[in-house]
């Protein structure tokens, strides 16, 4: 069975013949369990009996936790759910690649409320310069047209999930490609005219099959996003900087202020933005402050990973 909902001591999971309340062991840690994991579930009794092997694993990094919490597994493609309007941020747009880039998914910007702006060109324009090659779709959430849209990522077995800021559209998008009854939809609610701030409607994550064959994991709206152990996603991310480093004169150049950068070099030539080296810098340090290093025995060996090291 598929994980379709995780609460602190309750999780559900979705299965040939519908959706199941799991048993679960007494003191059973559900923290360590994702949307979207795929359970060995014991068919008489219904008691969870062990988790398989994860595809990918979207995770973050709360303020304070010692272990990252889990967004959801298995996920084939991201949606990084924004809006043309003043919800679109650079920056915080390059912190959901960078977890995309680690969790080893396919990953998608989707542009909702096109249809609220007679030209979105500018939108398309800048999200595609945020990462080499990647794929930006502009949809209106509400209509049948965001299904096709977005068909090339949602067939017959394949999971997309959505993340985004709080107000974007993620639910309502969620409700489309589900085709949900209007008594079963997931609620949706008003942003503030001002800013474009959505006011968090969706609490939890949850799985639901969509019309195409494939299923989508909704997740709450993230108020922040701290990065820590992406230091491969972040090199696909900003592959245009990576790529110059080796011909810096210092092989440990942080690209400041060093005699022979070829990074800056590059931002006098007019050839990177300057903007983007900045950003690329307040990311960089934040994972290296944030990255534990671990000492002893287990060297500076990861667990696990499931990033595309390309
Ligand atoms: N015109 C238009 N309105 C949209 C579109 N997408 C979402 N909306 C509206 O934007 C508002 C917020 O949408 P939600 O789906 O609740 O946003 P959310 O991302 O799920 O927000 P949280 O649940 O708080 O995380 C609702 O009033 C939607 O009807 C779109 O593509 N076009
Ligand atoms: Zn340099």
């Amino acid at each position: 069975m598929r994980i379709a909902t995780v609460h602190r001591s309750r999780m559900s999971a979705e299965g040939v013949a519908g959706a199941i309340k799991l048993k679960l062991a007494p003191r059973a840690n559900t923290s360590d369990y994702a949307v979207g994991d795929w359970v060995l579930v014991d068919a008489d009794t219904r008691e969870l009996v062990r988790r398989l092997d994860r595809q990918t694993l979207l995770q973050r990094q709360t303020v304070g936790a010692r272990t990252p919490q889990l967004i959801a597994a298995n996920i084939d493609t991201l949606f990084i759910v924004t809006s043309c309007n003043e919800d679109f941020n650079p920056a915080r747009l390059e912190r959901y690649l960078a977890l995309a880039n680690e969790a080893g998914t396919e990953t998608v910007i989707v542009l909702t409320k096109a249809d609220k702006i007679e030209d979105a060109s500018e939108f398309v324009t800048q999200a595609q310069a945020l990462q080499r090659g990647l794929q930006v779709v502009t949809i209106n959430a509400k209509t049948q047209s965001a299904v096709d849209a977005l068909a090339p990522w949602c067939g017959e077995g394949q999971t997309v999930a959505l993340i985004g800021s709080s107000g974007v559209g993620k639910s309502t998008l969620l409700n489309t490609l589900a085709a949900k009854a209007p008594e079963d939809a997931q609620l949706t609610g008003g942003i503030r005219e001002d800013d474009a701030k959505g006011r968090h409607t969706t609490t939890s994550r949850s799985l639901h099959a969509i019309q195409s064959g494939g299923c989508v994991i909704d997740t709450p709206g993230m108020r922040t996003l701290h990065v820590s152990d992406v230091a491969a996603g972040l090199d696909v991310l900003f592959a245009e900087i990576t790529e110059l480093a080796p011909n810096c004169k210092f092989r440990d150049c942080t690209h400041f202020h060093e005699p022979g950068c070829a990074v800056q070099a590059a931002v006098t030539a007019g050839t990177l933005d300057a903007d983007r080296l900045e950003r690329w810098r307040k990311l960089d340090d934040e994972n290296r402050v944030n990255t534990p290093t671990f000492t002893g025995a287990r060297g500076n060996k990861k667990p696990e990973t499931y990033g595309k090291r390309r």
